[in-house]
């Protein structure tokens, strides 16, 4: 259990932090050994009855900041929604969260509040910080906004967004009170992004659907590239990683944003010189994080400095400033004259003429052909030679000492290589140079007098000389006079750059975004993706689940359709255990949110409607680690989806009611399916419960399904075989269907046994026919489904239809008369 909290310190921020160790499988948004945590995160809950959470979370590495504030239910799945999407490192929360309740048994501290407990679940392993009530302050929040948001053209609308967003400006002035006393992180003025984000923009997914649904890992194997990120994320940037893994956690649901990201996939996809031409740009910013170097760049300003490690880290940041502006430059050139919006807006976002100015001013000072290396010894030079010949007196001097130190090695390599006829290389570390030997070169490591340190390191032996350790340490003397004065020259440069913060910023979003959009070209064209559409119904054409497609053997994917509208809402599929009931569910989501980040979608024809929220009850072995009786979890999830679906949202679930009697599991399907079916959500339900779709049958909306498996005999034994098709068709599964019939028939039990069983199972199915037709709420249930289809169909021809006018009239009188003669079928049943 988690450690009760110890009384409140003397001074704030020194208490040590509080974190439970890990229980159970941490959700999707909690896997720190894939992605960097690096957020802060400050939490806090408003005190009436509406649980309204303000949220501030900040990345150290980038100085992104967010802030929103959001009205959640008694779970807080929306608010662990949204601080998953930010990996937190550290939460923050008020210190009374931490002893909110009563304690249990007269305990005086009391109990953890109950967002604290879901925080604490959610996030295990997390450090939960407590700050005291008089940090969490709004005035104070306003004004770290105000101070710190960069001037660009958004700032005015950002300011008005959080106005009265006092929960979430009070844990801002928690999260910048936190990062400076416990990070001495001082941000100079108007440096930072911060973005105010409405809740309502995106679609809600909560952590274990993203989980099981392998949004972003595999669940077998932590590793793998099998989940929607890794089949995406074709990306070249850090940056553009992180927006696609944010967007698939959290997909956009803006109809108009969605089709311009459509528009510029789809100008990618059919220009080929295009689509190479940004790849080629891209590549030049491969690995780098532009957003990580500006947020360097801007903590590097508030630190003026006169210590060397420092020193040498700033000219190795303006150096890859360098490579990027440069980089930025070719991007521009690959995307002049795109025609999509999204694209020339892109465009215009990285032409700014400033990007430019930023260009010319590093030239000043920079030497033209220094550029960015990793490591070694060409690192270092790079850094040494970084400013210009005859820009400062000093430096030259310190250069040309750093010179002749280095020759001096090299030659002293050479006159021991000569004198002990050894032939001994040079390598480079941190720690200056070394000498090495091939092993063979010198059996045993008998080195001759002289050498000192020697140590074996794979195929070849290591070591110095007294004089090799007297030359580095002067190497290093002059690196460092070298590293110093040319930092001097980069503060100067850079307190220019940094007039260009928020220039910089855009650029970096703009790149994001058209390497998140290259990437879904890629894939679009690597699998063969169609362009999806967005209108009323959810209709997919030879829908393809996009990761078993590239796990399985080519030619053995089964494509299928799905059509689901308001009045085929609930779809319910049936299918014996390994018929595919789970993949074609999870495909549907998949696809869906596939389709609203803006990708293309493995289909021959896709046609989706926005959703305002995933909810998700999937099957997984995930409950016995969490120690919960299958049931309890089942309800649990269940009440969740209730609480939260509306006639927007998509609903999975997978084999509700396994954890309970075959009576009580089928009562309560029906009982939480009927719920289901009142919200109007589109509700893809698969069990193996056959009689629910009698049970369900008087609602119109229910659309019945099943997965179609054949039964043979092989024809060199005796034995059967069942063959899953994985082929999805309509209607529910007959009892004539039922596979322990059929599967006795191919195995050799004697006729008469076989002619009864066939009997009796035949008497009972048309027993249970007969009953069904003459139930007068199947016939008023048939007559509704068939007007709510027809009112369906005439939406859709209405919604955007192709056709001619005399196509149209006759297709309609087509309509017509099968209408009428359908329901005059229904009246004679
Ligand atoms: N459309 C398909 N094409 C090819 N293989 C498929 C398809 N659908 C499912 N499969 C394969 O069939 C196997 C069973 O699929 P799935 O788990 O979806 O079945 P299920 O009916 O949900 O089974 P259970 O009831 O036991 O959970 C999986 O290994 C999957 O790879």
């Amino acid at each position: 259990m988690f450690s009760q909290p110890t009384p409140r310190p003397a001074t704030a921020f020194s208490r040590p932090s509080t974190a439970r160790p890990p229980t159970r499988m941490s959700g999707v948004t909690t896997q720190p050994e894939d992605h960097a945590v690096n957020y802060v995160v400050a939490v806090l809950e408003g005190r009436g009855v509406a649980r309204e959470v303000g949220i501030a979370a900040l990345d150290k590495d980038t100085g992104r900041t967010v802030l929103l504030q959001v009205a959640d239910c008694q779970t807080y799945v929306k608010t662990l929604h949204h601080i998953g999407l930010h990996h937190p490192g550290t939460l923050l929360v008020l210190d009374s969260a931490l002893r909110d309740r009563p304690g249990g048994g007269g305990n005086a501290i009391g109990a953890p509040s109950l967002l604290v407990e879901a925080l604490q679940d959610e996030f295990p392993g997390v450090p939960i910080e407590p700050i005291p009530r008089k940090y969490w302050n709004e005035t104070a929040g306003r004004d770290f906004v105000t101070q710190l948001l960069i001037e660009d053209d958004e700032r005015p609308a950002t300011l008005m967004a959080v106005q009265e967003k006092y929960f979430a400006l009070s844990a801002a002035s928690a999260l910048f009170k936190y990062l400076e006393a416990r990070s001495n992180a001082v941000y100079s003025a108007r440096s930072l992004r911060i973005q105010y984000i409405p809740v309502e923009g995106t679609m809600l997914i909560d952590a274990d659907s993203a989980r099981n649904l392998e949004l972003i890992n595999n669940l077998t194997h932590k590793k793998s590239t099998h989940s929607l990120f890794g089949l995406l994320n074709h990306t070249f940037t850090p940056m553009a990683a992180r927006i696609l893994r944010a967007n698939i956690l959290a997909p956009v649901t803006n109809l108009s944003s969605i089709n311009q990201r459509l528009d510029a996939v789809q100008e990618l996809t059919d220009t080929e010189d295009r689509f190479t031409a940004i790849k080629d740009a891209l590549r030049g910013l491969k690995g780098v994080d532009f957003d990580k170097l500006i947020a360097a760049l801007i903590v590097s300003e508030a630190r003026p400095t006169t210590n060397v490690k420092i020193a040498e880290q700033r000219v190795g940041q303006m150096l890859t400033l360098r490579v990027a502006v440069r980089a930025l430059k070719a991007v521009r050139d690959a995307v002049k004259g795109c025609r999509s919006d999204l694209l020339r807006a892109i465009e215009r976002l990285i032409s700014d003429e400033r990007i430019d100015q930023l260009d010319e001013l590093i030239a000043e000072a920079l030497n033209e052909d220094a550029g960015a290396v990793k490591s070694g010894v060409h690192n270092k030079n790079m850094k040494v030679y970084a400013v210009k010949a005859n820009y400062n007196r000093l430096l030259d001097v310190a250069r040309e000492t750093y010179k002749e130190d280095i020759a001096e090695v090299y030659a002293l390599q050479r006159r021991l290589a000569e004198e002990h006829d050894l032939p001994i290389d040079l390598q480079w570390t941190e720690n200056g140079f070394y000498f090495t030997v091939k092993k063979d070169e010198v059996p045993n490591g008998r080195f001759p007098k002289g050498f000192v340190d020697v140590s074996a390191k794979g195929t070849k032996w290591i070591c110095s000389s007294m004089d090799l350790k007297k030359w580095n340490a002067r190497v290093k003397d002059a690196l460092n006079e070298t590293m110093l004065i040319s930092d001097q020259i980069i503060q100067d440069v850079l307190a220019e750059v940094m007039e260009h913060v928020a220039v910089m910023w855009k650029a970096s979003e703009a790149i994001a975004l058209l390497d998140m959009i290259w990437a879904f070209a890629h894939a679009s064209i690597l699998h063969s993706y169609v362009r999806p559409e967005f209108t009323s119904t959810l209709a997919i054409k030879g829908g393809r689940h996009p990761i078993l497609e590239v796990v399985q053997p080519p030619g053995m994917l089964v494509a299928n359709d799905v059509y689901c509208s308001d009045g085929t809402s609930f779809q319910l599929v049936q299918g014996p255990n390994m018929s595919g009931k789970s993949t074609y569910i999870r495909q549907v989501a998949l696809l869906v949110i596939m389709a609203m980040l803006g990708s293309f979608v493995p289909a021959e024809y896709a046609s989706f409607r926005l959703h305002d929220a995933l909810l998700t009850r999937l099957s997984n072995d995930d409950d016995a680690e969490r120690n919960l009786s299958t049931f309890a979890t089942e309800m649990a999830t269940s009440a969740m989806i209730l609480g939260l679906a509306t006639d927007k949202s998509l609903i999975l679930i997978d084999e509700l009611g396994r954890g309970t009697s075959p009576h009580e599991g089928i009562g309560v399907c029906h009982a939480l399916a009927e719920e289901m079916i009142r919200t109007n959500a589109f509700v893809f339900f698969t069990t193996h419960f056959n009689d629910l779709s009698a049970t369900l049958g008087r609602y119109p909306t229910v659309c019945n399904l099943h997965l179609e498996v054949n039964t043979t005999r092989q024809t060199t034994s005796t034995r059967f075989n069942m063959v899953f098709q994985h082929k999805i068709r309509d209607g529910p599964m007959e009892e004539q269907d039922h596979y322990g019939l059929e599967l006795a028939k191919l195995a050799d039990l004697p006729d008469d046994l076989l002619a009864t069983s066939a009997r009796v199972a035949e008497n009972l199915a048309n027993r249970e026919r007969e009953r069904r037709a003459k139930s007068e709420g199947g016939k008023v249930g048939t007559r509704r489904k068939l007007l709510i289809r027809l009112k369906d169909q005439l939406t859709q021809i209405l919604e955007g239809s192709d056709l001619a006018d005399a196509e149209l009239a006759s297709y309609l009188a087509e309509l017509q008369k099968k209408v009428v003669q359908d329901l005059g079928n229904t009246l004679t049943a």
